[in-house]
């Protein structure tokens, strides 16, 4: 097309009322026909570069987000817009024609009122669909709010509201409702309500999933409960559709119309269904999480138990000698990279057998608990650990501690036991429960082994129980 065929074109389509935009890409200049000058309240209409669209408000229908004059030239931009203009919304149809190498032209024609309804509503349902998508449990409400703002708007209703049925499937509960300005709420008086105060409501809704009603005032008699309750809340006409999971019934969501009567249409049904498809899904996504949330606790506190318990001595419930090896070993690293000294002692009570058989087994078992539980109180700093090594023998891990802290340590745990009182008549060195204590004190490296340390301190404890017993001997290398 030539320059002179373009400007004759132009001058047929300036007389038109269909709003008109040319672009030059080669100097980055457009002008625009008297309907485009008058729809966008522009002061030229020729040569013109983008600032001169800077008071221009373009959003897409989509999300909202602005578009720039420019890129309603790029032919991936949405073939509707709206144009914001003195608190007005003005949905746009744009189609786009490439006049030449460089020249485009673009057609903006508003919308028809039914076709700008259909593009409300479809926003309405992008919206409320991509926020209820990925739903959180803690954010629930927010969304479910939203969506009954947005859908009670798009049908000018004058209330909606999600009721959700009470787990004892008798009562229903309002949990969400979105009102019109100047219409009374009714959700604070809604809670636990019995699905027998509003029987006709609950005949129709578990029949076909919908109530739908025009005209209250002509509901039959045997809605006369459904009446009454409608009367109190000024409603005129009312649209509810159930909520179903997994086929069943799980509540409804509903709008009102107080202000007006309405007659729902075909299309009301079509949309209010995909809101309430919308609204269960998300439901069910919140239950989903929250089974799978309860279920991933329960397995965390199952497995908690479980390590607990494969950890723990059953009868004295410190730790047992499984886990003394794994604590031993990890604390020989520990202290090896460190460079820590690490102490392990061995204790055993003297003349077990004979407690026993003087005073019963019971009575065994009654003193190896109070011993376990006084060792286990003494082991207060990070990575001590005291652990039933077996029968009535003991072993407390305490890094960091050098040979002397250990003996004093020791020291502090004979005086202890004395302080328990355990009268053992047949003890041959007191006249109460006594240990043997024997000890180790080291500085590991990462090639220590533990059966070493453990040899060590088992030396050591039977060293004191060959002496005399009631005493603390500590391994020396030399030994
Ligand atoms: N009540 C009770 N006794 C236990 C338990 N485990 C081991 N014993 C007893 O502990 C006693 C250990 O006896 P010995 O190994 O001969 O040692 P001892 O009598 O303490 O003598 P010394 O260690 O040499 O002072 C045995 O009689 C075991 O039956 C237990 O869980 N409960």
């Amino acid at each position: 097309m030539s320059d002179d065929s373009i400007l004759k074109l132009w001058q047929v389509l300036n007389k038109l009322s269909l709003a008109i935009l040319l672009y030059d890409n080669k100097n980055n200049t457009y002008c625009v026909n008297t309907a485009a000058q008058i729809l966008f309240d522009l002061k030229h209409c020729d040569n013109l570069d983008s600032t001169a669209f800077n008071a221009v408000t373009l959003l897409s229908v989509h999300n909202n987000k602005h578009i720039a004059i420019e890129s309603l030239f790029d032919s991936k931009t949405s073939t509707n817009i709206q144009l914001k203009k003195q608190q007005q919304s003005i949905p746009l149809n744009i189609a786009l024609t490439q006049l030449s190498d460089s020249v485009s032209m673009l057609c903006l024609e508003p919308l028809k009122s039914d076709v700008i309804e259909l593009y409300n509503f479809d926003r309405v349902i992008s919206e409320i669909s991509t926020d209820l998508i990925d739903i959180q449990n803690d954010d629930i409400d927010l969304h479910i709010n939203f969506a009954l703002k947005a859908i009670g708007t798009a049908f000018a209703a004058d209330r909606s509201y999600l009721f959700e049925f009470n787990t004892d499937n008798e009562t229903i509960t309002n949990t969400h409702e979105w009102v019109n300005e100047g219409i009374e709420p009714f959700k604070q008086r809604l809670q636990n309500v019995p699905k027998t105060e509003l029987p006709y409501f609950f005949e129709v809704m578990n029949a076909t999933h919908l109530f739908q009603v025009n005209d209250v005032l002509k509901l039959p008699q045997a809605a006369n409960a459904e009446k009454v309750e409608f009367q109190i809340q000024k409603i005129q006409s009312v649209l509810c559709i159930g909520l179903l999971f997994d086929k069943e019934l799980i509540g409804f969501i509903g709008c009102d119309c107080v202000n007006f009567k309405r007659a729902w249409t075909h299309i009301d049904l079509i949309r209010i269904k995909l809101v309430g498809e919308i609204i269960a899904n998300a439901l069910k996504n919140i239950d989903y999480k929250k089974k799978l949330q309860l279920a991933q606790q329960q397995l965390i506190t199952a497995n908690q138990k479980l390590s607990l318990l494969v950890n723990t001595d059953g009868l004295t419930n410190i730790a047992n000698r499984r886990c003394f090896d794994e604590t031993l070993k990890s604390e020989i690293q520990r202290c090896a990279r460190n460079k820590h000294s690490l102490s392990l002692i061995m204790c055993d009570i003297d003349f077990f057998k004979r407690y026993n058989d003087n005073y019963g087994h019971q009575k065994g078992d009654d003193a190896l608990k109070q011993v376990a539980k006084t060792l286990n109180k003494l082991c207060r700093r990070e990575g001590d650990l005291a652990a039933r090594y077996g029968g009535e023998e003991f072993a407390i891990i305490l890094p960091s501690l050098n040979a002397a802290e250990c003996h004093q340590f020791a020291l502090l745990l004979q005086q202890k036991i004395a302080l328990l009182n355990i009268v053992h008549s047949d003890s041959s060195v007191a006249k109460t429960l006594t240990l043997s204590v024997g000890f180790y004190s080291t500085y590991p490296t990462k090639n220590t082994r533990p059966e070493t340390i453990i040899n060590n301190a088992d030396a050591a404890l039977y060293e004191a129980k060959e002496t005399g017993r009631n005493k603390i001997c500590q391994f020396f290398e030399s030994n």
